[in-house]
Formats: structure tokens, sequence, C-alpha cells
């Protein structure tokens, strides 16, 4: 029994655009609701919300029990968690702060099993290869592994074209808030500037064959991301999703009865 088909990379590698749904509640409870939603993909986000291993496992198991595919940000870009995050069962990881080819390819071997990869061989007894059910997980995982790369900061534009001809990264995702902070715009990813880079990234990205991601909530935004080629597009944010509908609940009740 080979590792299971990644229907996220499949659907990037055959051109499709997939509208995904960041979660920060970082528990299984909310991503089990966010998983009847309909979004293609949901994001558990390992570097900004208050994830550990096993929050990740549970999110990891209940949205794979749903319609949409589960990936995982690791915190940072290092071998322990990737080999981590992917033994819990994910096949799609994200990775923040990419800032080199040499980065990439280091990234690349830590989704793989040896010869080609140094991806630590504990699977047996690992969620991934639904412990140990699995049985030709070892040979056949690597082919279903789908590794973004984050290119977030000037470094990392600089690197992007190198970054583009690295074999093994699926997708690189723009991230428009810290690229902001790096252009000097902290907390306004909407200036013209980071506007400009953002777009003319996503045509490179596009332009070499692999998939451009990006995360929005402006219309306009998202938009023009799609139109510079992006195919892996965050549309939302399940914090903020909550928080502006509590908000705005409160609010017209409350100052509706002043
Ligand atoms: O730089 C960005 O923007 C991202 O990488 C996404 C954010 O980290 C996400 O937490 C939304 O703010």
């Amino acid at each position: 029994m080979p590792a299971p088909l990644n229907p996220f990379k499949k659907a990037l590698s055959e051109g499709e655009t997939l509208f995904g749904c960041w979660l920060g509640l970082a528990n299984g409870y909310t991503a089990e609701i966010m998983g009847t939603a309909g979004f293609d993909w949901l994001l558990i986000d390992g570097e900004h919300s208050p994830n550990d291993l096993p929050t990740i496992r549970d999110q990891l198991q209940v949205v794979s029990a749903s319609d949409s595919h589960p990936i995982v940000r690791v915190p940072i870009g290092e071998t322990w968690i990737i080999k981590q995050v992917l033994d819990a069962g994910a096949q799609t990881v994200l990775v923040p702060m990419v800032e080199s080819a040499d980065q990439a390819r280091e990234l690349v071997r830590a989704c793989r099993f040896p010869p080609v990869g140094d991806r630590g061989v504990g699977y047996a007894m690992a969620r991934a290869s639904n412990f140990g059910q699995t049985t030709n997980y070892g040979p056949t995982a690597d082919a279903q592994i789908c590794l973004l790369v984050q290119v977030e900061n000037r470094a990392g534009l600089a690197a992007l074209d190198e970054i583009l001809q690295v074999e093994g990264v699926d997708g690189v995702f723009i991230g428009p808030a810290d690229l902001a902070a790096s252009l000097g715009h902290l907390g306004d990813m909407m200036h013209d500037t980071v506007q400009s880079t953002i777009m003319d990234a996503l045509q490179r990205i596009s332009a070499s064959g692999k998939a451009a991601g990006i995360l929005s909530t402006d219309d306009a935004m998202t938009r023009a991301s799609l139109d510079a080629g992006a195919r892996f597009v965050a549309v939302g944010l399940d914090v903020v999703m909550l928080a502006q509908a509590a908000r705005t609940t409160a609010s017209k009740w409350r100052d509706g009865l002043k």
C-alpha cells in the first residue's frame, strides 16, 4: 500500500487554482468547524499561532477527515520540526522566511528520505503511515510531499530566481505582511510599492512553472494576485472571521439600543 495521494499537490500540478483559509485558533474543534466551510485547503499555522505538535496533530486529524486539504506552516525551516510534522501526517508544508536557494535545497532534503534526502525514518509508528498500515510508505512518500516556501523579505526577493530553480520546491508563497515590513512599510501591505513588488513576484513565480501563493483579505488585491498568476490563495483567517463577527454582533445590539 503506497503513501496516500496528495490531492493539493496533484491539483496544483494540473494548473488548478485553490482557495484556502488560515487557521490560527490552534485547536481541533474550530478546525473541524472550518473543515465544513468548503475551502480547498486550510493552513494550520505553527508560526504565528499558539500551536504545538499535539495541537497541530489534532488539527491534521480533523481537517484530513474534511474535504479541505491540511497544510502545516512550521515555525522555522529546520529539519527537526519538518520531520515531526511529516510524521504527524502533514503532506504539504509551508516554510517561512526562505532567503536562499541553499536554504531551499536543505528544506527539500528535510522532506525526503535517504538517499536523496535526510528525513529521519520513524514512520513505522507514525500517523503518516497510518501507524504502519501503509506498508510501502517509505519508498512512496517523497512523491506525495508538497513543499511550499515563503519569500517575504528583501533577501528572499533577491534570491527568488535561484529559489525558483530548486527542484523539489513545489510552490512559493509571498508573505505580504512581512514583505511590507522588509520594504519599510510595516503594517501597510497595500502601499503601492508593496503591491507592485508582490504582483511582480507572483508573475515571476508563475512564469517559472512553480505554483504562486498569497494571503489576501482585500478583494482587489486577491483579484490582482489571481491575475498575476497566484494559484494557492488564502482569502481569510479564522481568528479574524470570529473577532469581526463577534464585534459586529455586539455592536449591533449594544450600540443599536443607545
Ligand atoms: O507575511 C505574511 O503576511 C504571512 O506570512 C502571513 C501572516 O504570517 C499571517 O499570520 C497573517 O497575518
